[in-house]
């Protein structure tokens, strides 16, 4: 496909979104009904579909539309490039840019750091005069981090054997089992290192997390919201301590074993009817359900699907989950809480009501990881009982 068409594709495909389909399912479509389309031609076409999600409401002014083909007018005249060379109707191109599609100045701060204007002031309550800084740092791709498997391999050996696999990486100063992809991103799922189970795909941020617990062996750890099972797998490869996995939506955990045989960790998945038969806990880790804002260069959908009325309500969900899985953790234990959000009011806000309902614990720790710093935006806080 020529330049121009991949545009046209990405126009059209924005178009489908911007009407109510999920970008993966509109990106699935346009595939299916493209057969034509090579692998590369997919992979240039969503990198502008998702560069146009993350920059939607600064393509849409500088664009002059809220549209397919306002966004990418927008993306290429932010770039600096000149749209008509891509827009010349020739080949599959888009049609010639019009006299009326002109583009206009920002209005304000949060257009043009594409934060939805409602949240602008949330936002800068959270992150003070890093606000700008962290809004821009979110209009950017998300590097792909690797999390190395301490059970199975080495730090080095695992660099050496992505090497040879064509995948060149760099180890990530925010956790000492991460590393950063250079280059080769798109070999992982099918490379030898990855289907060993040498490597896990998990951001630096989600992997400091579980370093920042000190397991010890010996210790009996619960990742209580455990989803996909990122952290429970993290955990398990500290050595020497026994993981088992919750989630309120068991089906969230289907695939948890067979990644756990893939890294050779043993995870115990427990119902929630079973979990008072395994307490006490040494370690319950509450990896929260949250707006998601520290993970929105990868998931940027979310930033425009976030409401009021859910920032309202997530606050409550994660005290309701602090509540249930405090008394899982044993005398001396810690209930730590997490987070993939940069916003105060789900981090500390939470730690904070907890706390003042519940005398008898205690904040020791707690850090906010920050995309400006390389990583997701995270935060995590541990409870320990006076
Ligand atoms: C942020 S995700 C967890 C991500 C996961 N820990 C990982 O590292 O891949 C939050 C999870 O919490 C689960 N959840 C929601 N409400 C819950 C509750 N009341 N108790 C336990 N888990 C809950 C959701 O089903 C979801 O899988």
């Amino acid at each position: 496909m020529t330049p121009g068409a991949r545009v046209q594709a990405a126009i059209e495909i924005l178009d489908d979104i911007l009407g109510g389909t999920p970008a993966e399912k509109a990106l699935t479509g346009w595939a299916r009904r493209s057969r034509f389309a090579g692998s590369k031609d997919r992979a240039a076409i969503r990198d502008h579909v998702f560069d146009a999600l993350r920059h939607l409401r600064s393509y849409a002014a500088i664009g002059g539309a809220r549209t397919g083909r306002g966004l990418m007018l927008g993306a290429l005249r932010s770039q600096g490039q000149d749209p008509g060379d891509l827009f010349t109707g020739d080949r599959h191109a888009p049609d010639p840019v019009t006299a009326d599609e002109v583009g206009r100045l920002f209005e304000t701060e949060a257009e043009q750091f594409d934060v939805p204007e409602w949240l602008w002031p949330v936002f800068e309550r959270s992150l003070g005069e890093n606000a700008t800084e962290a809004a821009a740092a979110l209009q950017s791709r998300a590097p792909v981090h690797l999390r190395v498997n301490l059970a199975r391999t080495s730090l080095q050996e695992a660099v050496d054997a992505l090497t040879r696999e064509g995948i060149s990486t760099a180890p990530h100063p925010a956790c000492e089992t991460a590393l950063e992809v250079v280059e080769g991103a798109r070999k992982i799922s099918q490379s030898q290192s990855y289907r060993d189970g040498l490597v896990e795909l998990q951001d630096t941020a989600s992997q400091a997390v579980v370093a920042a617990l000190n397991l010890r062996p010996g210790m009996r750890v619960l990742d209580y919201c455990a989803g996909g099972g990122g952290k429970a797998l993290a955990m398990a490869a500290t050595g020497g301590v026994e993981v088992f996995a919750h989630d309120a939506n068991p089906g969230r955990m289907r695939d948890l074993p067979d990644r756990a045989q893939r890294a050779g960790a043993r995870i115990t998945i427990l119902s929630t009817d079973d979990l008072v038969k395994h307490d006490p806990f040494d370690v319950v880790l509450t990896d929260a359900p949250c707006s998601g804002s520290g993970s929105w260069r990868r998931a940027p959908a979310g930033k425009w699907a976030l409401t009021p009325e859910q920032l309202t309500q997530l606050p409550k969900t994660q005290l309701s989950i602090l509540d249930a899985a405090a008394p899982l953790v044993c005398d001396g234990g810690v209930l730590a809480y997490a987070t993939c959000s940069m916003l105060d009011v789900e981090n500390r806000g939470v730690i904070d009501t907890f706390l003042s309902s519940h005398p008898d614990w205690q904040c020791t720790f707690s850090r906010l990881w920050q995309v400006v710093h390389g990583t997701d935006g995270f935060y995590s806080a541990h409870l320990t009982r006076r």
